[in-house]
C-alpha cells in the first residue's frame, strides 16, 4: 500500500498525517484502517503518532495480554502494544485531597452530632470540646464578612481620591468621556460635538448617561460618577435646576472635569468650598453653596438685605404654629410639597398691577398685629401667609417693582436656606456670558428680614424646591414645616424708577415691553404655550414673569396658580376662620 501521492492528499483534506503514517510501508501486513476512523482524528503536527490503547472491556480484563476486541478473528493480529498513557501526578494529588477532605469531613460531622456515648462505644474517649465545632464555621464565617466589609472600607477610604485631590483634576488631554448636544456619549473630538446649553442640559437624562458605561478606555467624569452615586438630591431639584445660578468667585474651584459653560462636555459644575459637601452635589446644577451664615464673616453680599434674630420669642411662636396649624383654613394642596398660601389686606391684581377692587380688604387678625414691623410707621397694604412643606420652595423672582415698595418677611418653624442672585446680563464671562452672583442666606425661625435697596429691586430671591439644604460648613440640614409672613407696602404713584430693564415691570412697560409681548417672548425662547389662565391669577406667576428672566418654570407656574386660585376663591367666600390666638 502505497502513501498518499500530493494531488491524492490535496484532493483529501480529510487525510491526515497520521492515516498516512499508519498506512506507510509497502509492506504493511492489514490494511489501513477505515477513513471514518482518522476523520476526526487530532493531528500529530509532524510527531510519531502514539497509538491510541484499546478500549477496556470486561473481556480484555480477563484476558490482560490481548487486545480488547473480541472477534476470533482478532487472534491472527499482533497484539497491541497495551498504551501507558501518562496520568499527571495533581489528578492522584486530587483524587487525595478529595479523599482526604471527605474523610476529615466525616469526622468532623461524627464529633459534632454524634452523642458521646457513641464515641465511647467507639473507643474514643479524647477528643476537643465540641464547643469549638460551632464556634470555629462561625469564626470562619464572620471573618469572611469582615474581610468583605473591610475591603468596602479600603475602596472607599482609601482608594477613592477625595474630591478635593489634585488627582481628580482632569486636563484636556484626559480620556474622559464628553457627550453631544443630544446626550449621547463621545470621543473626544469624534464628529461634530455640539456645544450643550443650560437649558439642554435641564432637559438630559444625566442619570441615565452616565449609567450607560463608557468605552474601556475612557473615564466617567468624576462628577458623573457623583450624579450617579448621590443623585438623589438631584430628583429633589428636578423641577428647580435651570433656575440654579452659577458664579465664578475665585476663591472656589470646579469639582470633577474643569469645565465652564460649554466647556468640554458643555456642563457647568457646580463649585464648591474645599469640603465633601461636593460629594452631595449633582453636576449639572450651576451653582455654588454659599451660604452665609450669622456666625460667618460677611453677613450678606445683597445690598440692602437687613436682618432681625430672635424678632419673637419660641414661645409667641409656638402659639403662631398652633394657630397656623390648627385654626386656619389653607387651599388644598395637590401635591404634598406644594407652597400654600393666605393674603391679608388688600390683594394685589396683577392685570392692572394695581390693587384688586374685587377682592374685598381682609382684615388683619388679632393674631397678626403684634407681628407688623414697625419702622415703616404705618400698616402694610398686603401681608401674605404661606407655608412651606419641605420640598416646597418659591421660584426666583422680585416682587413686582411698581406695587410694592418696602418689603419684610418674617420666618417661623423650620429654617430654610433663601437664594439671592444678581445678574448683569452680557457683561461678564469670556464669551460674553452673563454673569450671575449668588448669595446663600440662611433665614432661622423668629427671624425677620427686611429687603430693601439692591437687593430689593436688582437681585432675585428663591427658596429651592427641596428638602434639605446644604449649609457652608457642609451640613446637610433637613428641612420641616416653614411658614413665612411677607410684609408688603404698596407704591405710590405705582411707577418705579430704577430702570432696570431685566427685572422692573416699570422700565419694561417704557420700553414698550407690554406683559403680552413678554408671553410671546417666553414662547418663543420655551416653545411652550402659556396656558389660558396663566394671564389671569398667580401671584408667584406673575412676579416670576416680571421678574422677565425668560426662564420657563411651568412646574411652578402650574403649582402656584391653582394655589392662589383656590386662594383667592376661598378669601371671596369668607371662610377662612381669623380667631385670634
Ligand atoms: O417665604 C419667604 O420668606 C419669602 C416669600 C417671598 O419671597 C414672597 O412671598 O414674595
Ligand atoms: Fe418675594
Amino acid at each position: 500500500m502505497s502513501s498518499l501521492s500530493d494531488e491524492e492528499e490535496a484532493a483529501d483534506p480529510l487525510s491526515d498525517n497520521q492515516s498516512n503514517a499508519s498506512s506507510s510501508g509497502d509492506d504493511e501486513p492489514f490494511p489501513p484502517p477505515p477513513l471514518s476512523q482518522n476523520y476526526f482524528a487530532p493531528p500529530f503536527y509532524g510527531r510519531p503518532p502514539t497509538p491510541l490503547p484499546p478500549s477496556p472491556s470486561l473481556t480484555s480484563l480477563l484476558r490482560p495480554s490481548r487486545p480488547t476486541t473480541p472477534d476470533p478473528s482478532d487472534d491472527e493480529i499482533e497484539p497491541v502494544q497495551r498504551a501507558s498513557p501518562k496520568i499527571p501526578t495533581y489528578e492522584y494529588y486530587g483524587f487525595v485531597v478529595y479523599l482526604f477532605s471527605s474523610l476529615t469531613f466525616l469526622i468532623y460531622l461524627l464529633w459534632a452530632y454524634l452523642p458521646s456515648p457513641f464515641l465511647h462505644a467507639l473507643g474514643i474517649y479524647y477528643y476537643p470540646n465540641r464547643w469549638w465545632a460551632l464556634a470555629i464555621p462561625s469564626f470562619i464565617t464572620m471573618l469572611i464578612v469582615y474581610i468583605y466589609v473591610a475591603l468596602a472600607l479600603y475602596n472607599t477610604e482609601v482608594l477613592t481620591l477625595p474630591l478635593t485631590s489634585i488627582e481628580t483634576i482632569v486636563d484636556e488631554a484626559a480620556k474622559i468621556a464628553t457627550i453631544d448636544g443630544g446626550g449621547r456619549i463621545r470621543l473626544k473630538g469624534a464628529g461634530e460635538r455640539k456645544q450643550i446649553t443650560e437649558e439642554m442640559a435641564s432637559e438630559l437624562d444625566w442619570k441615565g448617561i452616565w449609567n450607560k458605561g463608557t468605552d474601556a478606555v475612557m473615564d466617567v467624569p468624576l462628577a458623573g460618577v457623583c450624579e450617579v452615586l448621590y443623585g438623589d438630591q438631584v430628583d429633589e431639584d428636578e423641577e428647580q435646576r435651570h433656575d440654579e445660578p452659577h458664579s465664578d468667585t475665585p476663591d472656589k474651584y470646579y469639582v470633577g472635569s474643569i469645565t465652564h459653560s460649554g466647556g468640554q462636555d458643555g456642563i457647568r459644575r457646580k463649585k464648591t468650598r474645599e469640603s465633601n459637601t461636593a460629594t452631595y452635589l449633582p453636576i449639572h446644577i450651576t451653582s455654588h453653596y454659599r451660604s452665609q451664615q450669622y456666625n460667618g464673616r460677611a453677613p450678606h453680599k445683597a445690598p440692602g438685605l437687613k436682618f432681625q434674630a430672635d424678632f419673637i420669642t419660641p414661645s409667641h411662636e409656638a402659639k403662631l404654629l398652633h394657630i397656623f396649624q390648627h385654626e386656619l383654613q389653607w387651599p388644598e394642596s395637590k401635591k404634598d410639597s406644594t407652597r400654600l398660601s393666605l393674603h391679608y389686606g388688600h390683594t394685589f391684581d396683577y392685570k392692572t398691577f394695581g390693587v384688586d377692587p374685587d377682592i374685598p380688604y381682609k382684615p388683619f387678625p388679632e393674631w397678626l398685629r403684634p407681628l407688623i414691623p414697625a419702622e415703616e410707621g404705618r400698616d402694610p397694604d398686603q401681608v401674605c401667609l404661606q407655608y412651606y412643606p419641605p420640598g416646597a420652595g418659591i421660584p426666583p423672582h422680585v416682587d413686582t417693582h411698581s406695587a410694592f415698595d418696602q418689603l419684610y418677611a418674617l420666618s417661623l418653624g423650620s429654617a430654610v436656606v433663601m437664594q439671592f442672585r444678581h445678574t448683569k446680563a452680557g457683561e461678564g464671562g469670556a464669551n460674553g456670558e452673563t454673569e450671575r452672583e449668588t448669595v446663600d442666606v440662611d433665614l432661622p425661625p423668629r427671624s425677620m428680614m427686611q429687603m430693601s435697596g439692591d437687593s430689593r429691586l436688582h437681585w432675585e430671591h428663591s427658596i429651592k424646591k427641596r428638602k434639605k439644604d446644604v449649609l457652608a460648613d457642609g451640613t446637610i440640614r433637613m428641612r420641616a414645616d416653614r411658614w413665612s409672613i411677607t410684609y408688603r407696602w404698596l407704591r405710590h404713584g405705582g411707577e418705579c424708577g430704577c430702570g432696570d430693564e431685566r427685572l422692573c415691570d416699570t422700565a419694561q412697560r417704557r420700553k414698550g415691553v407690554e406683559r403680552e409681548y413678554r408671553w410671546k417672548q417666553q414662547k418663543q425662547e420655551n416653545g411652550v404655550e402659556p396656558r389660558e389662565e396663566e394671564g389671569k391669577t398667580g401671584a408667584a406667576n406673575q412676579e416670576a414673569q416680571v421678574s422677565g428672566n425668560g426662564e420657563s418654570n411651568d412646574e411652578y407656574k402650574r403649582s402656584d396658580i391653582l394655589t392662589e386660585t383656590t386662594e383667592l376663591d376661598s378669601l371671596k367666600n369668607g371662610n377662612i376662620p381669623l380667631s385670634p390666638p
